[in-house]
């Protein structure tokens, strides 16, 4: 082709827009240029006039199969690389313990480059095959092994952020933490080298682990850091009833938590906050005005019994929200399983207050059998006020679209929205001995909503980042 487009793509386009949290494109043609930037999205019905203008043949159309879709990648808003290794053991522990136990002597081990080489490939190598195109790392205190997980995220062409995590307070493992100095010189010579390196889609986030373990000075300097570079910011916020107490403790003078970091600089329109479980309406106001994120990990949540975020709330406060796996108090390092904790969660929630507080329970198991179905709305004359539980459209929403938006790259991707960069996966739902079925009667959006539910890395055939394939992947 001598045009500008590089690349066209025909079929079947499943995205999120700010009016539709699911708009399903059939029989589409998609133009993809050489900058890897969408250049078109348009009805196959335009053929003939997107081919004299962008001067295509029928041939330069890579034509999608039956029930095949391309869909954003998913943006993975909180993950900690060097956890990986433990992921789907320790979640015996609530938080503190469970970051003193396993946490912090795992991390410890970064120190050596080449141990770090290894997590850190698995999982680049793992995100991506599961179709996670952006991902915010946490590495470890260490800046060289920190650096590594960058060039290893740029060389596998994934787009990443990724924070070398400081903290200069610690008080059971020996040696996993920093001196104050120590920390801010780290860090600025981490964000330098960074910088230096000039990756395209790989880019530095200023990273305090949280305020229990960070001092007020580490966090003034940190605040400062972000503000001369420019960066990012990502941390833990109200994730676990013991955590919250302790910053209660170690800083009494400000309002809450939310005050702790705000007041440091901390919470600005590229930060993103993990958890949030325990925020109060007050708090989320504040992170309304400074355009700050929520990254929901609702694994992570349920897995060291640290509570819940009501994710409507979030929403009917206009705070960013996007997904998490929170590797590894999340045991999936996959997208799909934080999608699918984000609708249990949710309809846990619906139950406890729709059901759980009215109902009167000998009628569901009344002698005739009579079942209550949901929603129980009739059933229960005296309920105050609705609970309307997230849709599964939503949960795609915030997979995609809200997880670039937390992250404060949504004018570059999360949706097929034209002028952005193509970061897909191309779904390829009926695979041999894959994980769902397609029968006759399913519809597109079924078929969409089995993936979303059922589906895995078997069906993520192909994933692009800025019109680059990524996989399949390189042999390791
Ligand atoms: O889920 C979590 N994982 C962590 O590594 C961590 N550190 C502080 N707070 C944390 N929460
Ligand atoms: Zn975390």
């Amino acid at each position: 082709m001598t045009s500008k487009v590089a690349y066209c793509i025909k079929g079947t386009f499943v995205h999120a827009t700010d009016s539709s949290p699911i708009e399903i494109l059939q029989n589409h043609i998609m133009g993809v240029n050489s900058k890897g930037k969408i250049e078109f999205l348009e009805h196959a019905r335009e053929q003939l006039k997107l081919a004299k203008k962008w001067r295509f043949s029928e041939s330069d159309i890579r034509e999608l199969g039956s029930h095949e879709f391309c869909m954003p990648g998913m943006v993975d808003t909180h993950i900690h690389a060097p956890q990986y290794s433990f992921s789907g053991t320790a979640l015996d522990l609530p938080l503190l313990e469970w970051l003193d136990k396993y946490t912090f002597p795992t991390e410890k081990k970064y120190k050596e480059v080449d141990f770090a080489k290894n997590i850190y490939t698995s999982i680049v190598r793992r995100t991506l095959r599961n179709g996670t195109t952006t991902a915010c790392y946490f590495a470890t205190i260490y800046t060289d092994s920190s650096l590594l997980l960058a060039e290893i995220a740029h060389n596998y062409g994934q787009r990443a952020f990724v924070g070398k995590v400081c903290m200069d307070i610690n008080n059971f493992v020996p040696n996993y933490k920093e001196t104050t100095d120590e920390s801010i010189a780290e860090t600025e010579r981490f964000v330098k080298t960074f910088l230096e390196r000039k990756y395209c889609r790989v880019k530095p986030i200023i990273t305090p682990r949280f305020a229990v373990s960070c001092s007020e000075k580490l966090l003034q300097e940190l605040g400062e850091l972000a503000i001369i570079h420019g960066t990012h910011i990502q941390s833990h916020i109200s994730e676990a009833d013991g955590e919250i107490n302790l910053v209660k403790t170690l800083f009494p003078n400000y309002k809450n938590y939310t005050d702790v970091y705000d007041k440091n600089k901390l919470l600005t329109d590229k930060t993103v906050m993990a958890h949030g479980c325990y925020l109060s309406d007050e708090e989320l106001a504040i992170f309304r005005e400074r355009g700050a994120a929520i990254s929901h990990c609702p694994n992570s949540n349920i897995s060291l019994c640290s509570g819940h975020l009501d994710v409507r709330k979030v929403l009917e406060h206009k705070v960013k929200l996007g997904l998490g796996t929170d590797v590894a108090g999340g045991y999936s390092p996959s997208m799909l399983d934080a999608f699918r904790r984000t609708m249990d969660m949710s309809k846990v929630l619906y139950i406890q207050h729709e059901l759980g507080q009215k109902i009167d329970c000998s009628s569901l198991y009344s002698p005739r059998g009579n079942q209550q179905t949901m929603p129980a709305s009739k059933a229960l004359p005296n309920k105050k006020e609705k609970y309307t539980a997230l849709t599964y459209k939503e949960a795609f929403r915030l997979a995609t679209l809200g997880g670039s938006q937390a992250l404060n790259i949504d004018d570059v991707t999360g949706n097929f929205q034209v002028g952005k960069e193509f970061d897909a996966i191309l779904v390829s739902p009926c695979v041999p001995d894959g994980p769902l079925d397609v029968f006759a009667d399913d519809t597109v959006e079924d078929i969409v909503q089995k993936f979303l539910y059922l589906g895995d890395d078997r069906n993520i055939k192909e994933v692009y980042v800025a019109g680059k394939q990524v996989v399949p992947l390189p042999n390791a």
